[in-house]
This record gives structure tokens, sequence and C-alpha cells, in this order.
């Protein structure tokens, strides 16, 4: 697992203020086109390109089941997992629809379904046949982690294979959103019920249950929960650790990120935490409805380019904002300057 710890790719400034003193120059007020301006300007600098560019994206949706969905924490039922990645590998999901619009590449990854799926076009890195209930056990072993950071690192090592520019992480997992709000319950210091919300739909009787059982399950394990990994593999999904170590090996190879609602929000803290210099290479695609998602994203210091009320997962957030990027790069490449133009500055 040590490679979890290397370096980060470093972003290159001289360029960064090469593109910024481009914006200024573009014909239009300074700081007129806001977040579209900053986002090419720190994409320019992490590609190491005067001309920054996210035209070929790479889409890995990590998927897992959850034992502590037993708990009944879910509107919907486990199965629903595996018939998904069915569904995605169909081609017939809402990730696979923005996908083709985009022109993306795609891939579903079982990184521990409770069985595999026998459909072709489902990637293997499976880290076990579902996690343990995090209710009366550590959801894996650190084995078993260390399996599903790869599973990132290795989806990672493919969108580079295809030659992305970008690279976009997606989860699917039956209660899922229990194990991102007790690892970031546990991670902030803050109360259950402060990170949990609805999920697919939970009543508000049903999400007060949730935050109880959540609870219940950080006082068990509460001297264990005492770093990041540790967090991981007691309260962890396989695809959300497969999430995180997809964003620490992107930002070690210098792949710009855009991460999708909630649980992937959740993986990115514990990159984050993991790595402080990988937050440079995260984007943040969307705040998602889940009640948690506000006090993640503030903790990253992170700002997101949608909100539109999205609660789906699968990576769909992310991708509806990559058109946002697209446009940035392409005002930032192809506006005529000031000169150029024969426009009067201020
Ligand atoms: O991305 C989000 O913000 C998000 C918020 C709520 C639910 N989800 C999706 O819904 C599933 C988890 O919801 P639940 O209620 O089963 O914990 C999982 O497959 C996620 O992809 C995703
Ligand atoms: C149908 C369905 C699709 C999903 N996609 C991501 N999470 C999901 C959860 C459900 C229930």
């Amino acid at each position: 697992m040590d490679w979890i710890f290397q370096a980060p790719a470093q972003p290159d400034w001289r360029l960064f203020e090469i593109a910024a003193a481009r914006q200024a120059q573009l014909t239009k007020p300074p700081g007129s086109l806001g977040v579209l301006e900053e986002s090419a300007v720190r994409l320019a600098a992490l590609q190491r390109r005067e001309r920054p560019s996210v035209e070929r994206v790479w889409i890995s949706v990590f998927a897992a089941d959850h034992g502590i969905a037993e708990a009944g924490v879910s509107a919907f039922p486990q199965v629903v997992t595996q018939e998904m990645v069915k569904n995605f590998a169909a081609g017939g999901a809402a990730v696979n629809v923005l996908a083709r619009a985009l022109g993306a590449d795609f891939e579903v990854v079982d990184v521990g379904l409770v069985a595999p799926v026998d459909v072709p076009g489902v990637v293997n890195c499976r880290a076990g046949s579902g996690t343990a209930s995090f209710l009366t056990a550590p959801a894996m072993s650190v084995e078993q982690l260390a399996v599903a950071l790869s599973a990132g690192r290795d989806a990672v090592a493919r969108a580079l294979t295809a030659d992305a520019e970008l690279f976009v992480g997606g989860e699917m997992g039956i209660a899922n959103t229990a194990s991102a709000s007790a690892l970031a319950a546990a991670r902030l210091g803050l109360p259950a019920a402060d990170l949990t919300g609805a999920g697919t739909g939970l009543s508000p009787g049903q999400i007060d249950r949730k935050a109880a059982v959540i609870e219940q399950a950080l006082a068990l394990h509460r001297e264990a929960l005492n770093s990041p990994l540790a967090m991981l593999q007691i309260l962890g999904g396989f695809e959300i650790a497969a999430l995180t170590g997809a964003y620490l090996a992107a930002a070690q190879q210098g792949l710009p990120v855009v991460v999708d609602g909630f649980i992937s929000g959740v993986a990115a803290l514990l990159a984050a935490a993991l790595c402080p210099g990988c937050a440079d290479w995260l984007f943040f695609g969307h705040r998602s409805a889940e009640k948690g998602h506000v006090l993640v994203l503030e903790a990253l210091h992170a700002r997101p380019l949608l909100a539109l009320d999205l609660r789906l997962g699968e990576a769909s957030g992310a991708l509806m904002a990559i058109p946002v990027l697209q446009m940035a790069c392409r005002l930032h490449n192809e506006m005529a300057t000031f000169a150029q133009a024969g426009v009067s500055t201020a």
C-alpha cells in the first residue's frame, strides 16, 4: 500500500501565470467569466500546456455491496447494486447516456458485489463479497482495503493508456450513503446526524434511525478510528476506497479529476487527508442534494461547478459539469485579445 503515500505531480505554476495573464487580455471585463476563468487557468497549470483541453474523458464507475444494508438504512434492496451493474454494462443507466453525449470512454468495475455478475464488460477488481456490517465489525480487512485502493489506481492507469485528459470516478452501492456519512462524521469529528441524509429516498423518521445506527457504530469503533486509512477500513465501502485510490493515483500521475457527489466527495476528503497536495488535481462537479455534502465541500474548501439538486451518484453530476470545463477551455483558447480585436481596455 506504500504507493498511496507517493507525492502528487506538481502543477506548472509558470503556466498558471501565463494563463492568468492571457485571461486578463481576452475581450471581456477582467473576471467576468468567473469560475470558468479560474478553471481554465488551473487546467493550464495541471496539464502543463498554454491551451488546456478536456475533450477526452474517462469514466470508471466502481460498484460494491455493503453489509450495513442489513440494518435497513436504504430505501432500496441490496440486490439493486448488481442489477444496476448489469444496466451499466448494457448501456441503459443515466451515466451511459451522459457518457455517450460526451463521447467519453466508460467502464464499470466490480470492487466487491455480494456475487459477481455474469455479464461481459464488467471489469473484475473484487476485494471481497460485500463488506461486513460496520455496526458489528470492521467493514473490511487491511488486505481488502489494499485491493480496493489498487482498483482505483488501476482504473487511472487504463485512463492514461487511453490518452484521457480528464478522469471521472463514479460509484454504485446500495447503503453507501450510510458508509459515506459515517466516514465523514469520523473524519470531521461531527455528530452523525449532521451528515446523514435521505440517500435514495428515506423518510425523515428513517433518516433519524439511520443516523442513530451510524452513531452506534462510531461509538463501537471510536478508539480504532485513528487515521484516514483506519476509517476507510472500518467504515468504508470497497467502491469508496477505490475512488480514494483513484484520486490519489490521478494526482500522482498528473491527470485532472472531476469529483461527483456526496459519496465521491467523502472519498476525496479521505484522499486529501492522506495527501493534501492531491486536492490541486480535483475539480468538484456539483453540490448534491444529500445532506452532508455541503459540510464535506466546505472541509475541502471546494467550490462545486453546479448545484442542481442531483442525488443519483454513478458519476452523473460530475459528467454534467464537464461541458462547463470544456467551454472554459475553449473560451480561454479561442477568444480574441483586446489587441487582436482592436477593442479598448478599461
Ligand atoms: O452522489 C450522491 O450525492 C448520492 C446521493 C444519494 C444517493 N446516491 C446513490 O444512491 C445509492 C446510495 O443510497 P442509499 O440510500 O442506498 O445509501 C448509491 O448507489 C449512490 O450512487 C448518490
Ligand atoms: C435505481 C438506482 C440507480 C442508482 N444509481 C446510483 N445509485 C442508484 C440507486 C438506485 C436505487
